[in-house]
């Protein structure tokens, strides 16, 4: 499967992505889009949320730093971005860690029109019935049906999954994907999958929007930024240097280095 090509499309086309996310991965989120060539917007007052979603190519919503204020933002911003046409992209983050972010991602998965679904392994095996374990915001494993509960799950709701970790998992309910690049480095920095979720959004930003278009988007979204990780750790010295150098991979990654190290399998 040759996917170089939607690194260049996000690149011509420099999708505007509105993240409303978390207090931690605010800044990174934002320099990893545009390090990508994409153009991040970070917009949560309930004033504006249904405006700034309207004009974006793609919305990412990220529970990581979850409260009553934020949890009104999102269903004001997705309202507005089913209204439009705009996809969602949705990071649960530390669902399944406590029953209020549990309930907040499955709350916007069953009023909303959600399109990907992107969590660490724990997370969707909460959400998708498989069982999984969460301490705070890391995974701490997930129930052996996870591949079966995630197509289930993609299947009844039509909408893309992907569950990360050392390997990922996307399907859409019928075909899976295993895709093996990225460095375990991603696992030593906060924000590696808040910011993977913002770049799944630049690259559904850019698909026509169908089911074939937003799996392949959500796929080629993780290899390349799992190949510019690769590329980041090859002379890094540990978990600081690594990240400043992931921004730098980001940039300079091209869409040959993409397909000459793509490790994906159709499942
Ligand atoms: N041990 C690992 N080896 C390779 N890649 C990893 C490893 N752990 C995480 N990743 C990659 O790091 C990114 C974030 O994934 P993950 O850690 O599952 O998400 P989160 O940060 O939300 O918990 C993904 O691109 C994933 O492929
Ligand atoms: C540490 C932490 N606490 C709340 S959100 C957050 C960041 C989580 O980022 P990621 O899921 O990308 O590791
Ligand atoms: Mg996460």
């Amino acid at each position: 499967m040759q996917i170089g090509h939607w690194l260049e499309r996000v690149r011509a086309e420099r999708p505007l992505v509105h993240n409303i996310t978390n207090l931690v991965v605010t800044n990174i989120a934002a320099n990893t889009l545009l390090a990508l060539g994409a153009s991040p917007v970070m917009a949560h007052a309930h004033e504006e949320v249904a405006d700034m979603a309207s004009i974006a190519r793609a919305i990412a919503l990220n529970l990581g730093t979850l409260d009553p204020y934020v949890v009104t933002s999102m269903d004001l911003a997705s309202e507005a971005a089913n209204r439009r046409g705009v996809p969602i992209v949705l990071d649960p983050v530390g669902a399944g860690a406590t029953p209020y972010r549990t309930g907040a991602a499955m709350r916007l998965l069953d009023t909303r029109r959600v399109q990907v679904l992107r969590g660490n392994q724990g997370e969707i095996g909460v959400l998708t019935g498989a069982g999984g374990e969460v301490a705070g915001v890391d995974a701490k494993g997930a129930g052996a049906g996870l591949v079966d509960a995630m197509r289930r799950f993609a299947r009844d709701r039509g909408l893309i999954v992907a569950a990360t970790g050392e390997e990922d998992l996307v399907t859409d309910g019928e075909v899976v994907y295993e895709l093996a690049n990225g460095h375990p480095w991603e696992a030593s920095i906060t924000g590696s999958g808040c910011s993977l979720t913002a770049v799944i959004g630049a690259f559904v930003g850019v698909s026509d929007g169908t089911k074939g278009g937003l799996l392949e988007a959500t796929v080629a979204a993780i290899t390349c930024f799992n190949v510019a990780a690769e590329m980041a750790a090859e002379g890094a010295g540990g978990p600081g240097s690594f990240q400043v150098r992931l921004l730098d991979a980001l940039h300079t990654l091209t869409a040959r280095d993409v397909d000459a190290r793509a490790r994906i399998r159709r499942g």
